[in-house]
């Protein structure tokens, strides 16, 4: 079989081989190779009769796709893509576009772009979003790089995506590595909300006594209304898996200690380089890290003092919080808070867009996540309203409809973060997305005595209130 093919799929890991078979299955003829032999033989066996070219080598490979070549990569980022590229480039020509589908760092992508522009390559960066059943079945993509590459390759990412009533679940994001950034930000707010509904369900089991089969009703019913989405959905059913190896839920058998790949990291790393506050994702991040040294915190709980969790549930009793009321709070709480950390991640991808120049979206953003990945939530579509009606929006908190859905969960916010800081149970993402709306909306801060203390020990200088100017004091003269 040569140049026949519609476009190549170079990788069958869980990501690769779910979004080769959903390319076949949209009517696209395509090759598909692997690094070892084995995958590409099962995939060769699952494609059954579809126009599939299983590839043993990268020659045949690239022999078999029609020109200019169209190849996606789903290898493990890092060394994996750079491996992957190594193989394929001696066999690539002027004009094919290379896709890095993984999750890679936008900035490593732009070195590569940049790289391959000189054998006249087109390489190009684009997060996928939804695992494997989004892969599969219609994942939401954020392609970045050369706007006539994209072109090229819309008319196949069009129909694998995920189809919304708004449109397909793909979009070209901008230059460069504007994909893979805004990938990565859909990654940070993966982290924030992960974080929260775990800080929810915490609040639930131990202050609350929800069972898991309580706490499956619970979530099942939020999934229902304006939490509606996909992590809330997977959560409700993770309350009713069974233990295979042993009595109860699975849930409660699995070490709490939470592992990551790193994009989350970058976010966060990023948001410090452009000065961005994303405080619910960094805690986000700081709790994964934080939870992973199990053996320290079983030792530190034995010697420092607190509320003992085990009489948490006596703290709600105490004031008057029924269940009921609690569940109500809690819902508030993940909710408002939820609206914290979007309109974090947000303001990231504008201050990116200003920064790099990719006039990146927002609203189209918010469109392309509203189904096939991992964030999709019915809150998306009011975000999606909301930069679409003001595109100057400088925080997506101040959108009028936003405001009266905040207004409405001031109560439950708060009585959630103050019961759990009473109860003695860490409410990192919840509390941070607290205090950063409680700080975005103070009139005056304490940051007059920073600027105080900057001043004192190092002459930098301060402003005053009452006139224009530049000013420093001999602070210890005075003293
Ligand atoms: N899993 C998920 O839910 C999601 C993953 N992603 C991203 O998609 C990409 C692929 O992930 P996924 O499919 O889960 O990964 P898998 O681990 O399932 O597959 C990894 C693939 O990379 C290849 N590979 C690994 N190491 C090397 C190497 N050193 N040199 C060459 N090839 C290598 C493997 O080849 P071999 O079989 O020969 O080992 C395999 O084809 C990653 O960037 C990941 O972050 C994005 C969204 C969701
Ligand atoms: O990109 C993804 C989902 O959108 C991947 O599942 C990613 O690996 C999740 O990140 P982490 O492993 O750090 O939790």
């Amino acid at each position: 079989m040569t140049k026949e093919m519609d476009i190549g799929v170079a990788g069958l890991g869980v990501m690769g081989r779910n979004l080769a078979l959903n390319i076949a299955d949209k009517g696209f003829s395509l090759a598909v190779y692997n690094r070892h032999p084995d995958p590409v033989k099962e995939f060769a066996a699952a494609a059954g009769d579809k126009p599939v070219a299983a590839c043993k080598t990268v020659e045949e490979f690239t022999r078999a796709l029609k020109r200019p070549r169209r190849i996606l990569m789903l290898v493990k980022a890092g060394v994996g893509v750079e491996n992957t590229i190594a193989a394929l480039k001696p066999h690539l020509e002027k004009g094919d576009i290379l896709v890095d589908a993984g999750n890679e760092h936008f900035s490593v992508t732009e070195r590569r772009e940049r790289e391959l522009s000189e054998a006249g390559i087109r390489y190009f960066g684009m997060g996928v979003s939804g695992g494997e059943s989004g892969a599969r079945h219609g994942p939401s993509m954020m392609p970045g790089g050369e706007r006539a590459a994209y072109e090229e390759l819309a008319p196949i990412l069009t129909k694998i995506a995920a189809q919304h009533p708004d449109g397909p679940c793909v979009a070209y994001m901008g230059p460069g590595g504007a994909g893979h950034y805004v990938k990565m930000i859909h990654n940070g707010i993966e982290y924030g909300d992960m974080q929260l509904i775990a800080e929810a369900y915490d609040v639930l089991k131990n202050i609350g006594g929800l069972s898991n089969e309580e706490l499956a009703e619970t979530f099942s019913t939020w999934n229902q209304g304006e939490l509606e989405s996909y992590l809330v959905q997977i959560t409700a059913h993770i309350f009713t898996v069974k233990d295979p190896e042993g009595q109860g839920q699975l849930l409660d058998a699995i070490l709490d200690a939470s592992s990551m790949k790193g994009t989350g990291t970058w976010t966060v790393q990023d948001a410090a380089t452009l000065t961005a506050a994303i405080p619910t994702v960094a805690s986000a991040v700081d709790a994964r890290v934080l939870s992973s040294d199990k053996q320290g915190r079983v030792r530190i709980s034995k010697v420092l003092p607190g509320p003992d969790p085990a009489k948490a549930a006596a703290v709600a009793q105490a004031r008057g919080i029924d269940r009921k009321a609690l569940v109500a709070a809690v819902r508030d709480a993940l909710y408002a808070s939820k609206l914290c950390s979007y309109a974090q991640g947000m303001n990231l991808l504008r201050l990116a867009s200003i920064e790099r120049k990719w006039d990146l979206d927002l609203p189209e953003i918010a469109r392309i996540w509203q189904d096939g990945c991992i964030i999709r939530a019915r809150l998306l579509s009011r975000i999606k309203a909301a930069f679409a009606s003001d595109p100057q929006l400088p925080n997506l908190l101040l959108d009028p409809s936003l405001v009266e859905d905040l207004r409405g969960r001031q109560e439950g916010w708060r009585k959630v973060v103050s019961l759990a800081a009473e109860a003695g149970l860490p409410t990192l993402a919840t509390s941070a997305s607290l205090s950063y709306y409680d700080t975005i909306r103070r009139e005056r801060l304490p940051a007059n005595l920073i600027q105080a203390q900057r001043d004192f020990f190092g002459a930098h200088t301060y402003k005053r209130l009452d006139r224009d100017g530049d000013l420093h004091t001999e602070w210890s003269a005075g003293s």
